[in-house]
């Protein structure tokens, strides 16, 4: 009886236990006796290609930024030997900004007043020397966090009278969903893909007017430069931007959370403040602008820590009482976070012990940023159904696809969006997390995906390889 179970079970085994073996992305299933094999394609891992988030793609922190905020959370360490006497001296004056003098106390809603200080230091010397107020900066959790408020504050009305927030399409998907939880209305304005994803006035103008016949159209919102399109506006296209906005009394919203991430040769960051200013008091004293900055994205990519700062200009100072109105509702932004904005805003100087490696680690992100950025469009476009604009600045590449009426047939059968359909197989045989176009929006019957250039150098070349073999591999599927 047992000689029979076991020669079942030898033979069960003969015929089925198979060799099982990694080769790159493919697991290999292999007969021992009948040399059958089957080939899986099973990723080892995933990449999180899709999301801004540079320190979960392995990116190093920045060391200065760490010690301050090492010191602050555990003043002990101010009689460290390992603590640079900068660091030191940072963590001391952002102690005494502190209430009690701790990191775990709230601070003002609307940040603490130091800090706010140093940003509107800072945006004077971008900004060439023009004013800002440290009373019309708010720092906040995040730039997300602002956005939001803001849109809160100036959503109202009912039915054609309720307010129409624009915002650029292909977007980032904050805009959509704040504008749908406030129940405001979205106002699409396109991007022109033909011409490096520009913002071209007829189009606002184009979107602005058929809007008027539903809603009542308040917000201008840009974001430059731009995710998930990394394009970067040129002074022109700002000027533009903001006579529009003054001729057509909308409020700018400006997400400049990419300022510090701009990679191509001729290109350059202007801000709105500054070309508002610089346009003269014809508009410098009426278009009323928010501008938004955050420490997640730049050369320190700190999105865990939470903060960010916005600045308003020609803010109406009863609107301004309701803001601090609605902020103080939630206390205050994580204090942590505020002292980073601090320290970003006011790095070390030169002569101080910490200078030298700041700058070094600093150009060595923005560096491999922009080396990154190069790469994945060179690699995109040299993929047959492929087309990719340059990536200007941001974080982000977005081509656009081709994809075959069979792939698309597949998709509806599947009850998914074609790009969503590709992104998923592309998730499932490669273990490849891009974001499908159709989350930020795209030209009806245009397909693209979006996805970042933070993987460190050798995993990105690896993974653009694998795209280029497995959109073969896609495309010879459903053609
Ligand atoms: C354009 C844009 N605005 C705002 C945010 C939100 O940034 P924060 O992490 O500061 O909330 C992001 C994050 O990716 C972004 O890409």
């Amino acid at each position: 009886m047992s000689q029979s179970r076991d020669k079942a079970l030898y033979q069960i085994q003969g015929i089925l236990l198979l060799c099982l073996w990694y080769c790159g992305e493919h697991l290999q299933l292999r007969c021992r006796l009948c040399l059958f094999r089957l080939s899986l394609r099973i990723p080892r891992e995933v990449i999180r290609a899709n999301i801004g988030d540079a320190h979960a793609m392995g990116q190093k922190p920045i060391t200065f930024i760490r010690q301050v905020v090492a010191i602050c959370a555990y003043p002990e360490l101010l009689n460290s030997d390992m603590m640079p006497e900068d660091a030191k001296q940072r963590a001391r004056y952002l102690l005494q900004g502190c209430n009690g003098g701790s990191l775990g106390a709230y601070s003002m809603s609307q940040g603490i007043d130091r800090i706010r200080k140093k940003v509107a230091k800072y945006i004077e010397t971008r900004d060439g020397g023009i004013p800002s107020d440290p009373e019309t900066i708010f720092l906040t959790t995040g730039a997300s966090d602002g956005i939001v408020t803001i849109m809160k504050l100036l959503v109202s009305g009912h039915g054609r009278c309720r307010t129409g927030v624009m915002i650029p399409i292909p977007q980032y998907p904050l805009y959509s969903a704040a504008i749908s939880e406030l129940a405001a209305v979205q106002v699409n304005y396109y991007l022109d893909e033909d011409n490096a994803w520009a913002l071209n006035v007829p189009e606002l103008r184009r979107s602005l007017n058929e809007a008027r016949k539903r809603c009542y159209p308040r917000v201008l919102c840009v974001i430059n430069p731009g995710n998930p399109t990394g394009q970067v506006q040129c002074r022109k296209c700002v000027e533009d931007v903001i006579r529009f906005a003054a001729e057509e009394n909308l409020l700018l919203m400006a997400d400049e959370v990419y300022q510090d991430n701009v990679y191509a040769e001729g290109c350059q960051f202007h801000s709105f403040k500054k070309v508002l200013f610089e346009m003269g008091p014809e508009y410098s004293d009426t278009v009323e602008l928010a501008s938004f900055h955050s420490i997640s994205k730049g050369y320190m990519g700190e999105c865990g820590f939470r903060a960010g700062y916005m600045e308003l200009v020609n803010m109406d100072p009863e609107v301004k009482a309701q803001l601090v109105k609605l902020v103080s509702v939630r206390l205050c932004p994580p204090v942590t976070g505020q002292a980073v904005i601090d320290l970003i805003t006011d790095p070390p100087q030169p002569g101080d012990p910490s200078h030298e490696n700041f700058i070094q680690e600093k150009q060595q992100v923005l560096s491999a940023l922009a080396e990154k950025a190069h790469l994945s469009e060179q690699m995109f476009n040299s993929i047959p159904g492929f087309q990719c604009n340059p990536v200007q600045g941001a974080m982000y590449t977005f081509p656009r696809i081709q994809l075959p009426p069979r792939a698309v047939q597949a998709a509806q059968a599947a009850g998914q969006a074609p790009d969503m359909f590709y992104c998923m197989k592309l998730l499932e045989e490669m273990g490849i997390c891009v974001v499908p176009g159709s989350g930020f929006g795209q030209r009806e019957g245009t397909y693209h995906f979006r996805m970042t250039i933070l993987p460190p150098l050798e995993k990105l070349k690896t993974v653009l390889e694998n795209i280029k073999g497995f959109h073969q591999r896609f495309i010879e599927e459903f053609s």
